[in-house]
């Protein structure tokens, strides 16, 4: 049976229950009732009926007293009994309860009649006849017998009304012990179905608090679970974001800057370093930090992190202790070491510090285990990228950019003038008589010379200058935000340098020099190939002078170059 029937019954047995208990006392009070009516009855009639006796002995006393004497004052109490029996008997009928009753007083009527007519007989012979017929008459006995008969009649009608009055005590006694016990009873069963009810509904109760807990409990887990898997989710899509910018990314340097920039919302809550293997793979270099830990060392040796060390993530904390890394500083804080492996490859090493690490925290590790794994596989495609890209656009021989390259980075720089409105140069310069060389000192020294050459471009330029060989012994500088006269300065100082360099070569010292054309954007050209061509018609002019010189080109007004002093 289900708990809310149950409660519905146990209701319905103590209202029953309690609805007899509100009636009990009406029931009581009405056999009550009846009982006091009947008892007070049969006291009414005991009274008539030893009324009714007294008035008849009173008049026999009377009837005597007036026998002996004469005397009629003696009559008074007879004549009072002649008065009063009637009203007394019609009182009695009155109260007969039944026909038994009222037959038996019919009987006590007759006889009463037939002892006051003896009565009156008496008192009538001694009128009349005097003293001794009177007397004669009494002393026959008829009164005493009639009296004695009347007295018995009477008697037992007390007596059977006094058992009646005994029967009716005991009644009421009866019925006031059967309300008590049945108001004991109800009230004992209604506490027992209470009792009952409430243990049940307690039980209940509890079971339904219990099952109320259990599925707050589930809630709040299903509710700590969704939110852990929206920040993982939140994660992983900012995991993801990064992995494509580093895809985007250009060379190692910018790839550091993604990952700086990153990382603080991949490991909230921690700090740490990103150290990369330098390209002799002697050091790590630190490529980014987050999260406060800029203190943290610029180069570290591979010997002195545990992770890179043993090859697997390197886990210290204040709680379970371990061995500290010496980049570590001296806090003692918790830290976690990774080695950025790709194919069996380690390139660097994901260094991270902070509360998020200690016990108890396996997910967070796990997480920066993923990411490490991730970044370590990103870097090394970044670098690998880069290393095809620089193979396509260096030129092998001088390790100066190629034609390729030079191409590109003329259309950007051209566009970046026009959009800053800031002037660009261009240096074309052309050894001088390079075929002897090579004759001379064969294919070899002309190599030597090249290099050397390259050399000399590379140290005197800045360094957002890009230096590039054209093809043969023809190279080119572009100098950005950079007028004219500086470019022609400039071109001159490289000029010198070149004439100044001695190059060693199987023994033999040579000696190298330049011719170079300067052309300026906007001042010179409007286009790409207007600037190039103008720096050629320059170093043309250069060649055509006798060499070793720079030659500005002319003015676009101007269809010729002008050359540049010596020394300038
Ligand atoms: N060693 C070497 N020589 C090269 C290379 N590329 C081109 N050359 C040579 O460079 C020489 C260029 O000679 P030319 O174009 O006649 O000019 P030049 O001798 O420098 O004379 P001017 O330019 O007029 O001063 C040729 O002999 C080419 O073979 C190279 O990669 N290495």
């Amino acid at each position: 049976m289900k708990f809310e029937t149950k409660i519905k019954v146990a209701a319905g047995a103590i209202i029953l229950v309690m609805f007899t208990v509100a009636i009990l006392p009406l029931l009581v009070k009405r056999q009550v009732a009846v009982a006091i009516t009947e008892l007070s009855n049969a006291s009414n009639i005991e009274r008539l009926e030893l009324n009714l006796l007294d008035l008849l002995l009173d008049a026999e006393t009377a009837q005597r007293g007036f026998v002996l004497t004469g005397d009629e004052r003696f009559l008074a109490p007879y004549h009072t009994a002649v008065n009063r029996i009637p009203v007394v008997q019609h009182a009695l009928r009155k109260e007969m309860p039944g026909p038994a009753e009222t037959t038996r007083l019919e009987a006590i009527e007759r006889a009463t009649a037939a002892k006051m007519l003896t009565v009156a007989r008496a008192i009538e012979l001694r009128r009349g006849q005097g003293l001794a017929p009177a007397a004669a008459f009494i002393a026959g006995g008829t009164g005493k017998a009639q009296m004695d008969a009347l007295r018995t009649l009477i008697d037992s009608e007390i007596e059977r009304y006094a058992a009646r009055r005994a029967d009716l005590g005991e009644r009421l006694q009866s019925v006031s012990n059967s309300a008590a016990n049945a108001s004991l009873v109800a009230t004992l069963t209604n506490i027992l179905v209470l009792a009952g009810v409430l243990t049940a509904a307690t039980r209940v109760l509890r079971q339904r608090d219990l099952a109320e807990h259990r599925a707050n409990q589930a809630a709040q887990e299903t509710q700590s679970t969704n939110e852990r898997i929206s920040r993982q989710n939140t994660l992983l899509f900012r995991s993801a974001d990064l992995m494509h910018s580093l895809e985007l990314s250009e060379s190692s340097d910018e790839a550091a800057v993604v990952v700086a920039s990153y990382l603080p919302q991949l490991l909230p809550g921690l700090s740490g370093s990103l150290y990369l293997y330098n390209n002799s793979r002697d050091l790590l270099e630190r490529k980014a930090s987050w999260g406060g830990a800029a203190g943290e060392p610029e180069l570290i040796e591979a010997g002195d992190c545990w992770a890179l060390r043993r090859g697997s993530p390197h886990l210290v904390t204040r709680q379970s202790g371990g061995l500290a890394c010496r980049h570590a500083g001296a806090g003692g804080e918790d830290r976690l070491c990774l080695p950025l492996v790709t194919q069996g490859d380690v390139i660097g090493c994901l260094s991270a510090t902070g509360a998020g690490l200690s016990e108890g925290k396996d997910d967070q590790r796990a997480w920066i285990g993923q990411l490490a794994e991730q970044l370590g596989l990103a870097l090394s495609n970044v670098r690998l990228r880069v290393s095809l890209r620089q193979q396509s656009v260096i030129d092998p021989l001088t390790q100066l950019y190629n034609r390729r390259y030079m191409d590109e980075v003329l259309r950007r720089e051209l566009a970046r003038s026009d959009r800053n409105g800031e002037p660009l140069s261009l240096l074309v310069l052309d050894l001088d008589h390079f075929k002897r060389i090579n004759d001379s000192y064969g294919h070899e020294g002309g190599d030597a010379v090249l290099r050397k050459v390259a050399q000399v471009l590379r140290d005197n330029v800045r360094s957002c200058d890009v230096a590039c060989r054209m093809g043969g012994e023809e190279m080119v500088v572009l100098l950005p935000n950079c007028g004219i006269d500086d470019a022609l300065k400039r071109a001159d100082a490289l000029r010198r340098a070149i004439a100044a360099g001695d190059i060693l070569h199987d023994g033999r010292r040579l000696h190298a020099t330049a011719s170079i054309g300067v052309a300026a954007y906007p001042l010179h050209a409007r286009s790409m190939q207007a600037l190039v061509h103008a720096a050629d018609l320059a170093l043309y002019q250069a060649k055509h002078q006798g060499r070793d010189r720079v030659v500005r080109a002319a003015d676009e007004a101007d269809a010729g170059a002008t050359a540049v002093p010596h020394g300038s």
